[in-house]
């Protein structure tokens, strides 16, 4: 397997992505009608994220192609796969079609070595995925865990917190992510950190803000009630405590970003030093006051920050705030620093941080899907200070205002 080879066709496909994800699907389903079922053909525009998520899969592995965390990543997202009741002849149809419509998009870029090189990384990344799928098996894991919705609380128009009842215990470490799935909406799954630490009854809470025309997460926020049965996938992410016990952490929420970080603080004991970002769009978005409260009188040394935007002012102000609060801070050399929240924002801040003087490989959070913009370059510190980063809004309107 040449990793070049597989780089340099790699880029041009990128460029012709929209043309070769169609290609792919018509190939896929022209061939093998059967794999119909597995994508949410019901909803076009899933069907069109479909393409970025497929991208974004692939542009993560070429990224790592000699990364020794690949085959860990790999080996989970076989696990997680099984969740489509994905077979060995189903990945040897997409392969057939994700190197069909390759050859297609790179046009005169293509060559014998390009499509060897591919056919060869295609069964070593199925080799991998199989074998994590296969050992879920073996430990006796299901496809996906049934789990019945025990309780539910909304706050606001967008966002609700469910907690649910696995038919089947599922088993995770503080700080990682499922993803989810309601039987009504064949196909649709997407990933939401658990927000508590395993609990003697195994319980888990969820919690969701509503996407503007996300199918799955308005579904959720609107419709579902108690007694429902959802289906969660593996759990995945390596956001989990590594810090030695003597050391100082830092977290910083943004958002449902507080699902991950409540889950990591509740294993905190109360010798603890810590402080907490928290971070939302307004006053009326800081959700789970109470859960902050308990945490506080149970961690005395946890030092809590509340960030919003100042009154009538836009919510970009928060991530604004947010820096300045950031720089007012000292320590930064010491603080191991976990981070949650949209993906920008996340960005953003693992970007500056190394200027305060957090080492970069101190600083956890979710391996989050590629913004398109590329990753922005570390400041230094003479930078930061002199021209501090702007919040940059992608999209700020994806997003419903409270009414
Ligand atoms: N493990 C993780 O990292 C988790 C990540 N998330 C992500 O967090 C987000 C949560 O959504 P909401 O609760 O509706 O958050 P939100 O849209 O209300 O944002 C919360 C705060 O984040 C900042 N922010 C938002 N978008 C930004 C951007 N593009 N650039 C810079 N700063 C930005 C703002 O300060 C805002 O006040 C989703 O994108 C979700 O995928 C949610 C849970 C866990």
């Amino acid at each position: 397997m040449d990793p070049d080879i597989l780089r340099s066709s790699f880029a041009v496909v990128e460029r012709r992505a929209e043309f070769a994800v169609k290609y792919f699907y018509s190939h896929l389903f022209r061939h093998h009608p059967d794999v119909r079922g597995l994508f949410p053909l019901d909803f076009p525009e899933d069907m069109e994220r479909q393409r970025d998520r497929l991208f974004a899969a692939l542009t993560h592995v070429m990224e790592r192609l000699e990364d020794p965390k690949l085959p860990g990543y790999l080996r989970e997202l076989g696990r997680d796969h099984r969740k489509y009741l994905a077979q060995p002849d189903h990945y040897a149809a997409v392969g057939a079609s994700l190197i069909a419509a390759f050859a297609v998009a790179a046009g005169s870029a293509w060559s014998a070595e390009a499509e060897k090189a591919w056919g060869e990384a295609y069964g070593a990344i199925t080799n991998v995925m199989l074998q994590g799928a296969w050992e879920s098996q073996h430990e006796g894991e299901p496809p996906w865990w049934d789990a019945e919705v025990t309780a539910r609380t909304r706050y606001g128009d967008d966002l609700v917190v469910l907690t649910l009842r696995p038919h089947q215990r599922l088993r995770y470490s503080a700080g990682q992510y499922v993803s989810l799935n309601a039987p009504h909406l064949p196909g649709i799954w997407r990933p939401y950190s658990l927000a508590n630490a395993p609990r003697v009854d195994h319980t888990v809470d969820l919690h969701i803000s509503r996407v503007e025309n996300g199918v799955l997460s308005t579904a959720l926020v609107r419709e579902t009630r108690e007694g429902d049965v959802l289906r969660l996938g593996a759990p995945g992410g390596g956001l989990i405590m590594r810090t030695p016990r003597e050391q100082p952490l830092t977290f910083i929420a943004a958002g449902t970003g507080w699902a991950p970080v409540k889950a990591l603080l509740q294993q905190l004991d109360a010798t603890r030093e810590a402080r907490l970002f928290l971070v939302a769009r307004d006053t009326s978005y800081l959700y789970d006051r109470d859960a902050v409260e308990r945490l506080q009188a149970r961690l005395p040394r946890l030092a809590v920050t509340f960030i919003t935007p100042a009154p009538g002012r836009p919510k970009a102000q928060a991530t604004e705030r947010l820096l300045t609060a950031l720089g007012n801070r000292a320590g930064w050399t010491l603080h191991d620093v976990y981070l949650a929240g949209p993906p920008k924002l996340v960005e953003e801040i693992s970007a500056t941080l190394p200027a305060l003087g957090t080492p970069p490989e101190r600083i956890f959070h979710d391996v989050l899907p590629p913004t398109g913009q590329g990753h922005p370059r570390p400041l230094g510190t003479a930078e930061w200070l002199l021209n501090r980063p702007q919040p940059a809004w992608h999209n700020p309107s994806s997003r419903t205002p409270q009414t």
